[in-house]
């Protein structure tokens, strides 16, 4: 955990859920941010914030210099209020554009660059640590992994890969569900091949919501996080 070990961090102020496109992620970990009185922190949005800004200057995110010349004047502005969805860059108002299809096709390119992940984990940690919330919902591909390996709790939420395309296509009504689904599958192909979002690391739990509907995935969350909590109590009171 050398990368961690570097920053501010506050490993127990972190509920770490990862996993693939369209797994629930967001919608989860919010809902369980509002239940539990906690911040919420949407990593993909600093990603994609950062594609964003890429495209913006005109450049490709397949351009590893273009990513990393953007990253080095990222003026991001994300809260962790899991009610306040805006995400700045400077002045401009990206909350919508980075939702737009043309972000998400371009959005790989900059997980891909290292010391970008690097620069926004430095920058996730730091902001889960100075939160004025007992603690944040954080949600990713490689918060369970690399940017948290040491949380006391770690969840890999995940659904069945068809599951996921027509919930996501349902969200998005009226686009056509064969176009929905190869987009997820290609950026899912594209991510896992930088960080490992589709099998558990050691000591995470899974949560397959293939067969749960909306509230039994919260259910099944929070007893999970109950779980570990109690877990994590008694090996402090046995020391
Ligand atoms: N258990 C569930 N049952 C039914 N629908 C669900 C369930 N979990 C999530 N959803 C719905 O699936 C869609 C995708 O969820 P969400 O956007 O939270 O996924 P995500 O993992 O954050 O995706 P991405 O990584 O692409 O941002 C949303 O419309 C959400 O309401
Ligand atoms: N911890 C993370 C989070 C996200 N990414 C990259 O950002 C993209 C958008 O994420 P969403 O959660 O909004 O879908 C995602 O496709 C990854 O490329 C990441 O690398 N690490």
């Amino acid at each position: 955990m050398t990368e961690a070990s570097e920053s501010a961090h506050r490993a127990d102020k972190f509920i770490a859920i990862d996993g693939p496109a369209g797994s629930g992620k967001s919608s989860v970990s919010k809902a369980i941010a509002r239940r539990l009185g906690y911040g919420y922190l949407d990593t993909g949005a600093a990603y994609r914030a950062l594609a964003w800004q890429v495209l913006e200057r005109g450049a490709d995110t397949a351009d590893a210099d273009a990513v990393r010349s953007a990253a080095s004047d990222f003026p991001l502005i994300q809260r962790l209020d899991p009610d306040d969805r805006h995400v700045l860059v400077g002045d401009a108002n990206v909350t919508d554009a980075i939702r737009d299809p043309r972000v998400s096709a371009a959005v790989s390119g900059v997980a891909r660059v290292p010391e970008v992940r690097v620069q926004v984990n430095e920058m996730f940690r730091r902001m889960v640590a100075e939160a004025d919330y007992p603690a944040v919902v954080v949600e990713g591909r490689d918060i369970t992994t690399v940017v948290a390996p040491d949380a006391p709790v770690r969840i890999l939420l995940t659904a069945a890969p068809e599951v996921r395309a027509a919930r996501r296509a349902g969200e998005l009504g009226g686009s056509d569900p064969v176009a929905v689904a190869a987009a997820l599958h290609k950026r899912d192909a594209s991510d896992s091949s930088v960080v490992d979002f589709l099998n558990a690391a050691p000591g995470v739990d899974v949560v397959d919501s293939t067969e749960l509907d909306f509230s039994q995935t919260i259910d099944a969350v929070l007893a999970v996080i109950e779980r570990r909590r109690d877990a994590d109590k008694e090996r402090h009171h046995g020391r």
